[in-house]
């Protein structure tokens, strides 16, 4: 018989579009348990600031198809202090929560560790990040909309770059990974993809980006190229590269910076069932006294791993399809 009567939830770092149907998730199978639901507002700010109101059934009817989070998100730079951490748990304490729900990317669930030793109560974490770069878990929230709004810009671009025969870099979001760059970019026929996992490149090192662009104008005729690269792979971005490009082999180049239109819009069906099973799953396994996991899923299967291996940056981008794209798109 579980004794968790109250518990709290919060959305914390980058939203994901799929977050709402979480909480949905959450709040829905903790009424059917008879327990009761808190929401804080901004992430941790609303554990620190006292921000936060209870989550009815009726409060998260026809949210599940909404981007962005009711909850609000936001960084919140006072939980790296002890002083932070002390007075998120004694919010907690003081609301008599049993738990705490995070649903956020592996920075947020450090954030759950750091309460950890101040709070006497359950924490889990719930994978919610468009960049997929959060161990134990095959997908994260918002990850499969991320690409999917990748791809309908993507294809645009396509169009006007074909009519133009231009070469475009399309810059897309990943933090320090190449999971939405190369999903992305396989998706939408990229000639060329660039993520960190094939190796930063440096200031007018361009010979491996030149080389491919060189052989597909020798061997195809004047076509448009697409260049899906990461964020962070080069310095300055894909402004600068396409301006260093454009002066190396004497064609225009044009970037494109697709940024925080990846974190908005409906989440995809993939998405709000994900995050569905997860929310459900989580408070299941709280009622059954998991602590300090996160709720993920690994071949189709939900699971619990712990909090503190999530952010290893132990699960690869799949080798498979980055090796065929430069042994085969690339060249
Ligand atoms: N080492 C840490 N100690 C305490 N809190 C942390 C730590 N790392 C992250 N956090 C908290 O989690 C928040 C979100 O982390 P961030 O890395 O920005 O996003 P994400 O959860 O999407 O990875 C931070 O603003 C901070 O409040
Ligand atoms: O919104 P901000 O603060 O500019 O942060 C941008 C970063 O947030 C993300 O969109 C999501 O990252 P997190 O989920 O780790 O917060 C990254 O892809 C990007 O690098």
């Amino acid at each position: 018989m579980s004794t968790i009567k109250r518990i709290g939830v919060l959305t914390s770092g980058g939203d994901a579009p799929g977050m709402n149907a979480c909480i949905r998730s959450v709040v829905l199978t903790a009424a059917a348990k008879e327990i009761e639901v808190v929401g804080f507002s901004h992430g941790f700010n609303g554990l620190i600031d006292g921000e936060h109101r209870t989550l009815l059934p009726y409060h998260v009817q026809h949210i599940i198809q909404l981007g962005g989070t009711i909850l609000k998100s936001a960084r919140c730079p006072a939980l790296h202090t002890e002083d932070g951490a002390r007075t998120a748990a004694g919010t907690l304490h003081q609301l008599q929560l049993d738990a705490l729900l995070v649903i956020g990317g592996d920075g947020s669930f450090r954030g759950a560790m750091a309460i950890a030793p101040f709070y006497k109560g359950q924490l889990i974490g719930l994978p919610g990040t468009i960049d997929n770069d959060v161990d134990g878990t095959d997908a994260t929230i918002g990850y499969a909309t991320a690409i999917d709004t990748a791809l309908d810009a993507i294809d645009k671009i396509r169009d006007t770059a074909d009519a133009f025969e231009r070469i475009f870099l399309v810059e897309l979001m990943g933090r320090h990974s190449g999971f939405i760059a190369l999903s992305a970019g396989i998706a939408c026929g990229a000639e060329q993809i660039i993520c960190p996992e094939l190796g930063l490149l440096k200031k007018g090192q361009l010979d491996s980006v030149i080389r491919p662009i060189q052989h597909a104008q020798l061997i195809k005729g004047k076509s448009s190229y697409i260049i899906v690269m990461a964020e962070h792979c080069y310095p300055g971005g894909s402004t600068a590269l396409a301006a260093d490009l454009s002066e190396a082999i004497g064609i225009e180049c044009r970037a494109c910076v697709l940024g925080h239109i990846q974190r908005g819009g409906s989440p995809v069906g993939a998405d709000r069932i994900l995050a569905t099973k997860l929310g459900a799953y989580a408070v299941e396994q709280l009622m059954q006294g998991a602590h300090l996991m996160m709720a993920g899923e690994v071949n189709h299967q939900a699971g619990l791993f712990p909090l503190e291996l999530t952010g290893e940056g132990k699960k690869n981008i799949d080798p498979y399809l980055l090796n065929w794209q430069q042994q085969v798109a690339n060249d």
